[in-house]
This record gives C-alpha cells, structure tokens and sequence, in this order.
C-alpha cells in the first residue's frame, strides 16, 4: 500500500546538513492503522511530508499503491494527492467558512456538482456525528468537534489513505478516546488505511495495529503492536511503553517490601491464551510451595491479553527454584532487579 524503500531526506542549511530521515524501509499494509512515534525530532513528520509528496525524497523511493511516487509529474501528483486524506495537531480548518463550507472544499475543488456536494456533506457530517452543526463556524465549536469536521473534510474525496499528523495531541483525554474511535470505525467501516504520527504511546496502544518507533531519523522498531509492548527490542521502546504502563510497583513502595524481609520478586508476562490459564497456582501448588501477588496487571492490546504479575514465592528454595524453571518454559519469568524507574 505504502511502501518506503531507504529513503533518506537531508536538508541543507548552508554548510550543514540535517539527515531528517535515514535509510528507512517500511511497509504499510491496506487497511493498518500503522503508528509512528518518537520523541520530538526523531523525524515524524518529514516522514509525512514525504507520503504526503510535500517533499522529495534525497535518496530511496516511496511506493504508494504501486506507484513510484518519487517519479510522478505535478499533474499526476495532484491526483494522488487527492487520494491521501490528511488531518492536523490544529485542525487547519477555514474559520470563515462554515461546517458545511470546511468538508465541502476539497469537493469543490475537484469539481464535483453541486448537488452530489450537498448530499455527500450531509452523509460525512451524520457520520462523524455533527448533522445538527452545519451552519455553524470552527470558532463556536470544541476541539473534538473542530477535529471530527477535519475528520469529514479528509474524508470527502474518498481517499485511500488517511493521514493524521499528531490529531489527537491538542485534546484531552476523553475527548483524544472519542476522535481515536472515530478514527477506528473510519478503518473499519470504509477500509481506509491510517498512518498516524504521535508522541503519545496511548494513540498507539489504543488505536493502532503496527507500530514503528523513530530516533535521529532512522526506524529503531518495527512490527505489530502486540509484539512491540511485550516485546521491545530498544531501550527507548522500553521508554515509551513505560509511560503507559505501570509494570512495577514505584521505588518508594518496592524499597517498603525489601526493608519489611520481602523475598525476591519475579515478573510473569503472560500473553494472549496463556494469560487465561492458572500457571502459576498449578506450577506452585505441584511444587508444594505458595506465592504472593505484590503486583500486577492485565492490559488488552489488540484484542489480545497481556498480563504482568509481580509475586515472590514461599517456600523451600530448592521448590521454589523447581518451580521458577518450570514456569520459565510457560511463560517469561525474570527476576526485578531495579529499583530505578
Ligand atoms: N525544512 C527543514 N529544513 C531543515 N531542517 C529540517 C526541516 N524540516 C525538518 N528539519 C529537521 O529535521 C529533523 C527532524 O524533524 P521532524 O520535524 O521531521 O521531526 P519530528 O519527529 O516530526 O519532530 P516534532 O515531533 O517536534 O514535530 C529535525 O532536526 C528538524 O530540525
């Protein structure tokens, strides 16, 4: 669908040279909701403006639908364009221009008649939930609100793709959950394919299917967003997903269960199926010895359970060993070591 292949982009400023993006190949299956995170100028947003044909690529191409677009004319990208919806951090709406006005602009810049505009408005304003705000302007409108109309406006030329820069980082967090299930039902119902940049591991964790994680320009990680949460590979993986899960108990707590004699604590994971199953009350119960929970977790990603327990063990060392190395064949067992968060 769309397809990076090396693709550089290096701006000159003067003498110096800022390598934005380096060597990235990513594939971007039909229908994903595929997520771009990193912190602030890992080179997000380059990245789009590359899909986006707004910039070039120095090097490598970019293959959308199988077209090279790296090589297309300015007659040929404008039609492509019309194929990408995109939606902003700001929304970029026309203040003076109505509801109604906003999702009907790129309609009418395409030449669309009249009446098919009309029709069309009204079916995009029913569907992100705004009939009764048609002839109202952004400035009497929420950010949800002013999204959703954003939301309309990308959609009304039937594109393909769905570009959403940062769309859900100027709201709150309730109103962040409605415009993110709104993005969902857009993938689901009408099998557009959403490419999102973001900062925030929650858009990724809630709405999308594969993820891949940019630092200084280059993709550190990629590939399905349950695989990426339970398994990072790099440290700044592990970074953002700690910033959605509580996977420990804080310093000052863990610090409270060593200085009362507390044992050795041990992380389970557990995923998908094996998270249903009582591994741990069968491994102990047939080693004779108990457990505590001191801490723990289920999450859904993706429609798939991830647990993470933290526990100590009671009982003679030699079972409790017996019995850690046969969870360890179960499922991940490790022991906490840090403190430090
Ligand atoms: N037009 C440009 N000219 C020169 N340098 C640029 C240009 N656009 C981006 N850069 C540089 O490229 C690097 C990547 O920027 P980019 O905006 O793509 O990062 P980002 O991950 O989107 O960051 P943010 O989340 O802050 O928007 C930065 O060092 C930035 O200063």
């Amino acid at each position: 669908m769309i397809e990076f292949k090396q693709v550089s982009k290096t701006f000159r400023l003067g003498k110096r040279e800022v390598h934005a993006v380096k060597d990235v190949s990513l594939k971007v299956e039909q229908g994903d909701i595929y997520g771009i995170i990193g912190f602030s100028g890992a080179g997000k947003s380059t990245l789009l403006r590359l899909v986006n044909l707004l910039e070039r690529p120095s090097e490598g191409s970019i293959e959308i639908q199988g077209v090279n677009v790296t090589s297309l004319s300015a007659k040929e990208l404008r039609k492509q364009r019309r194929n990408i919806g995109m939606i902003f951090q700001n929304f970029n709406l026309f203040n003076s221009r109505t509801v109604a006005g906003n999702i009907a602009y790129p309609l009418k810049l395409a030449g669309t008649p009249k009446h098919e505009i009309n029709t069309r408005v009204e079916e995009l304003l029913r569907f992100v939930g705004l009939a009764d705000k048609a002839k109202d302007y952004p400035d009497q409108l929420s950010g949800g609100q002013k999204q959703r109309v954003g939301i309309a406006r990308a959609l009304a030329t039937n594109p393909d793709i769905l570009i959403c820069d940062e769309a859900t980082s100027a709201l709150d967090p309730d109103t962040t959950a409605d415009v993110l299930r709104l993005l969902r039902q857009v993938n689901r119902e009408f099998g557009i394919t959403i490419l999102l940049i973001t900062h925030e591991m929650e858009v990724i964790q809630s709405v999308c299917t594969k993820v891949a994680v940019m630092e200084n320009g280059e993709v550190i990680e990629s590939g399905g967003v349950f695989e990426v949460f339970t398994d990072p590979q790099h440290a700044t993986t592990k970074r953002f997903i700690r910033s959605v899960q509580q996977d420990l108990p804080s310093p000052n707590v863990l610090a409270e269960w060593r200085e009362s004699g507390g044992g050795s604590l041990y992380r389970l994971q557990f995923k998908g199926p094996v998270a249903n199953e009582p591994v741990l009350s069968t491994v102990t119960a047939k080693h004779g010895i108990t457990f505590n929970i001191v801490y723990g977790s289920v999450r859904e990603l993706e429609e798939r359970l991830f647990g993470n327990l933290i526990v100590s063990f009671l009982g003679d060392p030699a079972d409790v060993e017996a019995a850690i190395k046969e969870i360890a064949t179960l499922t991940d067992i490790e022991e906490v070591q840090e403190i430090e968060r």
